[in-house]
């Protein structure tokens, strides 16, 4: 992957000190067939950067232009009409406003609970044609969920779990708390203040889309138009930036899937910026287990290390305690066990 900016943090937008890099994020073929070597490269990939891309994922193209075609459709409907379909609590509409705790951002989106008993009802505020936006939807959290399960059970494999649907089986579970994020980042042209009046003069800052955060769930599989904007911390805190790859899904470790690793697997802070000049759009499946789940280390992720880093804790309480933060806090630290260190 082409990497053209690297932008360093926490610096605000704006601020911030531009240094050219480039970064390459493994990139997963599915169509390779060889079960361990693609198991091995995602074990890496989750435990070096949490983040890779996926080619050839079996995702049938007609389904990912269906969504999309519906996801811009609603998009391009006149605002008032966008409202009937919000705010979001969480789910529904939310323009601007992120969260419940005050976060913004220069992103509208849609949010939806996967169970296609949800999908239908809301569709009725979503579309003018709510059976057509419905198929859309239940037929792409259809496929992208058999692909996350997949790459699931792949990490199984390669983390030597020996049961290797362990993962996957949570996210298949018919009250599985998954969900569908749609966003759109309009275009926001750059301002550039005349230098010889104005102090904050600056050239090359785009303005944040969906601010800094990691993703709560066990897996998020990202997919965009071809418009770039997801950027990725790494080597603390150094932005990113990720090529768009609209064949491709970019596929990142959440903090639960960090939490059953014991820290192996990172679950790393990302966000998005806008583009100057065009749309960026993108959609989220956030893959969850059933609220009651209970999370803890795997028995097998405690060899070496002795013991888990997090206390237990379920599905609902950490949804909970995500939903009382704001967007860049730390969250899995207020599971962390005093004293203990990620390697
Ligand atoms: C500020 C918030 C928005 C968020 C819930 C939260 O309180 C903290 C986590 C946020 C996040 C990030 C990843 C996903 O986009 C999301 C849907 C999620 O599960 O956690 C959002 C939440 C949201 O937008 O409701
Ligand atoms: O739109 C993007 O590229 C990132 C969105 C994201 O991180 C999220 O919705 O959690
Ligand atoms: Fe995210």
């Amino acid at each position: 992957m082409a990497v053209d900016m690297v932008v360093a943090s926490p610096t605000p937008i704006g601020s911030e000190k531009i240094i050219e890099g480039a970064i390459e994020l493994p990139v997963v073929d599915l169509s390779l067939g060889e079960r361990s070597e693609m198991s091995n490269l995602i074990v890496r990939a989750c435990e070096k950067y949490g983040f890779f891309k996926v080619i050839n994922h079996g995702v049938c193209e007609e389904i990912i232009a269906k969504m999309e075609e519906e996801s811009l459709r609603f998009f391009a409907k006149p605002i008032t009409e966008k409202q009937l379909a919000g705010p979001a609590n969480p789910f529904g509409y939310g323009c601007k406003n992120i969260g419940f705790n005050g976060d913004t951002g220069e992103v509208e989106y849609l949010l939806l609970n996967t169970h296609p008993l949800s999908i239908s009802q809301r569709s009725k505020t979503i579309s003018n044609d709510p059976s057509k936006f419905s198929s859309a939807v239940s037929g792409y959290i259809e496929a992208v969920r058999e692909l996350a399960c997949e790459l699931l059970d792949l990490m199984a494999e390669g983390l030597g779990v020996p049961d290797t649907s362990l993962f996957s089986r949570l996210i298949t579970d018919a009250d599985s708390d998954s969900i569908l994020r749609l966003n759109h980042y309009p275009p926001m042209p750059i301002l550039c203040k005349d230098k010889d009046t104005s102090p904050s003069y600056n050239t090359n800052t785009n303005r944040v889309g969906f601010g800094e955060h990691s993703d709560p769930q066990i897996l998020t599989l990202l997919r965009s138009n071809d418009v770039g904007g997801l950027q990725i911390s790494l080597n603390n805190g150094v932005w990113f930036p990720v090529s768009p790859d609209p064949t491709a899904f970019c596929v990142n470790v959440g903090d639960v899937l960090q939490a059953m690793t014991n820290g192996r697997f990172l679950s790393v802070r990302h966000r998005a910026l806008t583009n100057s000049c065009e749309s960026r759009m993108s959609m989220a499946f956030f893959a969850a287990p059933p609220l009651n789940t209970r999370i803890t280390a795997l028995p097998q992720m405690l060899s070496g290390v002795g013991t888990s880093l997090y206390r237990p804790f379920t599905w609902g309480d950490y949804k909970k305690a995500a939903y009382s933060l704001r967007l860049g806090d730390t969250r899995l630290d207020l599971f962390r066990k005093q004293g203990e260190e990620l390697a």
